[in-house]
């Protein structure tokens, strides 16, 4: 049985009481955008329209739907992977293996959509379920970190993550205690992070296209702009599912209340936001400002991309052929950090890509309201707290060498800005 490790790590987002606060305080903000997006003002600061009652949200359907789903994704993640990748080095100097086969996953799912729409599968009536299947999915995500954290009672400390293991119920229930939580070869973080929460976004983003071609006789262009723009982000974190192995989710964090809610009901449920949006706002979009939008999403893309797979190539191999030109600075650790391309311009240059591209996902959805740039207001404050946690863990592990390479590249996330 694993000892507490004490307060060891410095306490984040808040220690006990900011865990408790955020407990409460997300799966409210998601219910309050859930009714918010079909309210008639769609006010993102002004009250819910309505509060629904327990009828409203509890529905036995909605709970079956939802392991359903979960069941059906954890099935694919089984199925023979095209390669199976080995993750960072743990501290006991052993190596977890994952399979790759997520994009073949998301594949096999919308043959299986296609199918079953095909044979009168009602996927437009999705809309009318969220309430009800974000409750399922906050309900499963609540017992599921409990079922985490009991876990973790019973692991050797050697698989406790860094932080999380405070001796603080709230706080450690909150952050996760073991930090690759597995039976058999089965990674639940791992099998969370990737597979049923983004896949289930895009799967609500077509059902929202769907119910929207019923309704005014075919999706509009700022519909298909917002499904294709972020079945572009979930298609991309599939197909290079390898880089998520070097993620600070999988690499640092434990697997708690905040991961198993964010992966299983924050993403799909407040990430389809703007879909909800235009489904009962719709919006006028002509093709020249439908094009620079698209061009902003594709800026954003290319920074994202070059910047995440940099980074992964050089952590894979710093020798590839691909990133061995580029300038880097010795750690006493023995690994080395990039100095130049990307990783020379800012000290995140991949959030900077991933904040383009929540404002292209935004932009189609106008400037009147407020609420389909909840996305992006959340991500910068997400990424300015993200990067701030990961400056700190990277000062600890590479010291001086850190302080030499924000010396050498002073910026941030936004060169020039901060
Ligand atoms: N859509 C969403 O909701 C979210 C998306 N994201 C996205 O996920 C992606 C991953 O983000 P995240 O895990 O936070 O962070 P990063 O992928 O940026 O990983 C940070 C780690 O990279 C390594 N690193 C930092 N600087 C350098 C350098 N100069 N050279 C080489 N290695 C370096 C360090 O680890 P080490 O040295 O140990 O390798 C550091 O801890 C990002 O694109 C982000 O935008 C993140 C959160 C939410
Ligand atoms: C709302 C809470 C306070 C925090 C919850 C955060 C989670 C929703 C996010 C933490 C890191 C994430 C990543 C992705 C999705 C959101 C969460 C789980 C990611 C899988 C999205 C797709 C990207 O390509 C990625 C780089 C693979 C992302 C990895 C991090």
């Amino acid at each position: 049985m694993a000892p507490p490790q004490g307060s060891r790590a410095p306490l984040e987002f808040g220690g006990p009481l900011g865990a408790a606060a955020l407990m409460l305080l997300l799966p409210v903000t998601m219910f309050h955008l859930l009714l918010v997006a079909r309210s008639g003002p769609a006010r993102l600061l002004g009250p819910p329209p309505y509060l629904p009652g327990l009828e409203e949200l509890w529905s036995p359907w909605a709970l079956l739907l939802c392991l359903t789903w979960l069941g059906l994704q954890a099935a694919l993640y089984l199925l023979p992977a095209r390669k199976v990748a080995e993750g960072q080095e743990l501290k006991d100097k052993s190596r977890l293996r994952y399979p790759i086969n997520g994009f073949q996953a998301l594949v096999l799912t919308a043959l299986l959509v296609a199918l079953g729409v095909s044979a009168g599968l009602p996927l437009s009536a999705l809309p009318e379920m969220l309430l009800p299947l974000a409750f399922a999915a906050t309900l499963t995500a609540f017992i599921f970190s409990l079922l985490l954290y009991l876990k973790a009672l019973v692991a050797p400390a050697s698989a406790l993550a860094p932080g999380g293991n405070s001796g603080n119920l709230i706080y450690d229930f909150f952050l996760g205690r073991e930090l690759n939580p597995r039976i058999c070869s089965f990674d639940f973080k791992y099998f969370c992070e990737l597979r049923p929460g983004l896949i289930g976004w895009v799967l609500i983003n077509l059902a929202l296209l769907m119910q929207e071609a019923e309704l005014r006789g075919s999706p509009s262009l700022a519909m298909w702009l917002v499904n294709g723009f972020q079945l572009l982000y979930v298609a991309d974190a599939l197909w290079y599912e390898e880089a998520v192995l070097t993620t600070m989710d999988i690499i640092h964090d434990g697997f708690g209340f905040m991961l198993a809610f964010g992966d299983l009901a924050w993403v799909p449920f407040t990430y389809s936001l703007q879909a909800q949006f235009l489904l009962y706002h719709p919006q006028p979009l002509g093709w020249p400002l439908a094009s620079f939008i698209c061009l902003i999403n594709a800026v954003g893309y290319y920074i994202f991309r070059g910047a995440n797979s940099q980074k992964n190539t050089f952590r894979k191999n710093p020798s590839d052929p691909r990133v061995a030109d580029l300038e880097t600075i010795s750690t006493a650790t023995g690994r080395r950090l990039l100095v130049s391309g990307w990783w020379g311009m800012v000290r995140h240059p991949n959030y900077l890509g991933d904040l383009i591209m929540a404002l292209a996902w935004s932009l189609p959805c106008g400037v009147f309201h407020l609420l389909p740039y909840f996305y992006f207001l959340y991500f910068t404050a997400l990424l300015v707290h993200r990067e701030d946690r990961d400056e700190r863990q990277c000062l600890q592990k590479y010291g001086l060498a850190w302080h030499e390479y924000c010396r050498r590249v002073p910026y941030r996330i936004v060169p020039y800005v901060y």
